[in-house]
């Protein structure tokens, strides 16, 4: 693993010198889960965000990972997705099939993005109803706990407010706890129309991976991973994972505000 500046188990989070040592870690962590899954259920469920996490990711573009990551086991959602046609420069699956999705193998019918032709309610519908359908073919397993699906890993960006998927500070749907899949019309970052996953289905991943760099970050993450705890928490600070290992990847910069 990539030199790590600072570990720390409770919370659990990695701070690297530089995105470039963050981004051979989150490789490794990645491979390593896609590697268990695949041994153990014979499929690997990878949900990812939009931002700057696509480019996080390019060091499983790169050798040994290329070549040795089971590529054709993998089956690719995502967290929150902007409602635009997939070829508008807005989109979400745009931005991760052209930086990643269209240089590995993974077999088109596991890529799982909306359907760009509905309405945000109409794209939350069908979303949910595609996660449901995963679940009837076992791709998807769901939490014995609560019956939210649980998926193998999702990796998770976080905006400058905090906020996770479309997941915004202050705004309702942080409350939604009975859909899997909703939308936002009023999305404080652009564009306002978005779906997204609840915090139900997110906290009962089996990991996440948090990633963090930059500066501007640095309060949110101070805010969600300090001690003092407030009854307003950020998004950020939301994603508790009951049964499964959330871990955040920062970078010098973003980690800056934290004590050790
Ligand atoms: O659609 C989106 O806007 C993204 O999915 C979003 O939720 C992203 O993960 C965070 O905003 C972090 O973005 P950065 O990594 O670019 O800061």
């Amino acid at each position: 693993m990539a030199e790590a500046l600072i570990k720390s188990e409770n919370p659990k989070y990695i701070v690297f010198k530089g995105e470039e040592k963050l981004s051979k870690s989150l490789a490794k962590y990645t491979a390593d889960l896609s590697e268990k899954f695949v041994r153990e259920r014979g499929a690997f469920t990878v949900v990812l965000s939009g931002g700057s996490l696509i480019e996080s990711l390019r060091k499983l573009l790169e050798a040994p990972y290329v070549d040795t990551v089971e590529w054709a086991r993998w089956h690719v959602f995502w967290v929150d997705e902007r409602v635009v046609k997939k070829d508008h420069p807005d989109s979400n699956y745009k931005l991760a099939f052209d930086g990643f999705l269209s240089k590995v193998p993974i077999p088109p019918g596991h890529v799982y993005a909306i359907n760009d032709a509905l309405s945000p309610e109409g794209a939350a519908d069908d979303y949910e109803a595609c996660l449901r359908q995963l679940v009837k073919t076992e791709v998807l397993e769901l939490s014995i706990d609560n019956g939210f699906p649980k998926f193998d890993l999702m990796l998770l960006g976080m905006g400058p407010d905090g906020h996770v998927a479309s997941l915004f500070p202050g705004h309702a749907l942080v409350k939604e706890n009975q859909r899997w899949v909703t939308f936002i019309k009023d999305s404080p970052k652009p564009p306002p129309q978005r779906i997204t996953f609840t915090f139900p289905v997110i906290n009962s991943s089996s990991y996440i991976a948090q990633v963090v760099c930059g500066s501007n970050e640095s309060a949110a993450v101070h805010n969600a991973l300090g001690t003092e705890k407030t009854s307003d928490p950020l998004p950020a600070a939301m994603v508790i994972l009951k049964d499964g290992e959330l871990t955040w990847f920062l970078d010098e910069a973003a980690a800056s505000l934290l004590q050790d």
